[in-house]
């Protein structure tokens, strides 16, 4: 096999040059195949609150330009070890969300057909439902790893069941999550009422809450995450307001009392050697961020989600 072909040489060619791709590499048809898929998903007609994340993938590509090749944290180059390719953005229908779901569950399976994992740019947190059914269709129930200051098990918003507050709940109704094995993280905020919770509890989710970051820290979160999600299929989810407002300003929904970016990395680095499948980052809205502070939050999520697939990949050989 040949060499995996890896970002853009910045020392060759400035960081501000070139067309984005996340973190300068290639395109997906500059590739013969991919081990790994970065898919923009721009699409944001589920949302409750402040639009925008339709603006998400571009937002990202862009603030990840200055990722290096080499994780220090993990010590592994998330690019060298597999090819990673970004297929660009696909055409979501913002009118119809029906057909949207539809078109987004054909194109994540399409990216997937030969066996690459996905990670997804979306995007508001409704492309979570359409990516869960494309995955269920190979691996069955799937563990969720849901970072959120949200449930996202809402039933409906207006009447309408398919929103970014409802997407859990509607691929719990389906089948699509393992819920023994799925968790919530980060979750915080004002309620509607008690009977949120109480109907997250019956769906079977468990909860890690924000403030358990203060008390626990995040080493025995981690130990409990591995806990909860050993023993199968693992997608992990991440809505960028799970961070606090400080840490992310630039999305629809913001709630105080959020995580660090230094937690949220910290945690993310817990999931190697789990079977991690597929990940999105949703909810990211530009037009609310200042100085990228956003963009570069979720740009490093990513490339920590990279590395934990890199280091398993690694490890498989
Ligand atoms: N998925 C996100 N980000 N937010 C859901 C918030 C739903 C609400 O407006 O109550
Ligand atoms: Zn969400
Ligand atoms: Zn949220």
């Amino acid at each position: 096999m040949s060499e995996p072909i890896g970002p853009v040489d910045a020392t060759k060619f400035p960081r501000y040059t070139e067309p984005s791709t996340f973190a300068r590499l290639p395109r997906l048809d500059e590739v013969s195949r991919a081990d790994v898929t970065i898919l923009g998903v721009p699409f944001d007609s589920g949302v409750s609150y402040r639009p925008g994340a339709r603006f998400g993938p571009g937002h990202i590509r862009a603030a990840s330009k200055l990722l290096r090749p080499y994780n220090q944290a993990v010590d592994v180059s998330p690019f060298a070890v597999h090819q990673v390719a970004d297929a660009g953005d696909i055409g979501v229908n913002p009118f119809d969300i029906v057909e949207a779901l539809t078109t987004i569950d054909s194109a994540v399976t399409d990216v997937r057909k030969d066996g690459s994992s996905l990670l997804t740019l979306g995007g508001d947190h409704t492309i979570a439902l359409p990516i869960l059914r494309s995955l269920y269709r190979d691996h069955g129930p799937i563990a969720v790893l849901h970072f959120d200051a949200h449930l996202d098990t809402w039933d409906t918003y207006f009447g309408a069941p398919y929103t970014h507050g409802t997407p859990f709940r509607r691929a719990s109704e389906e089948g699509l999550i393992d819920l023994e094995r799925s968790q919530h993280i980060g979750i915080r905020g004002p309620l509607y009422g008690k009977k949120d919770l109480e109907d997250d509890e019956i769906l079977g989710f468990q909860i890690i809450r924000s403030d358990d970051f203060e008390v626990d820290g995040v080493r025995s979160i981690v130990e409990r995450m591995r806990r909860r999600l050993d023993g199968g299929p693992v997608y992990v989810s991440v809505d960028i307001d799970v961070l606090d407002p400080a840490h992310a300003p630039g999305t629809g929904t913001p709630e105080a009392g959020g995580m660090t970016s230094r937690e949220l990395l910290n945690t993310l680095r817990g999931l190697v050697g789990l079977n991690v499948v597929g990940a999105d980052i949703v909810e990211v809205a530009p037009a609310y961020d200042h100085a990228e502070i956003t963009g570069i939050a979720a740009a490093h999520v990513a490339y920590e989600l990279l590395s934990v697939l890199a280091l398993n990949k690694a490890a498989s050989r």
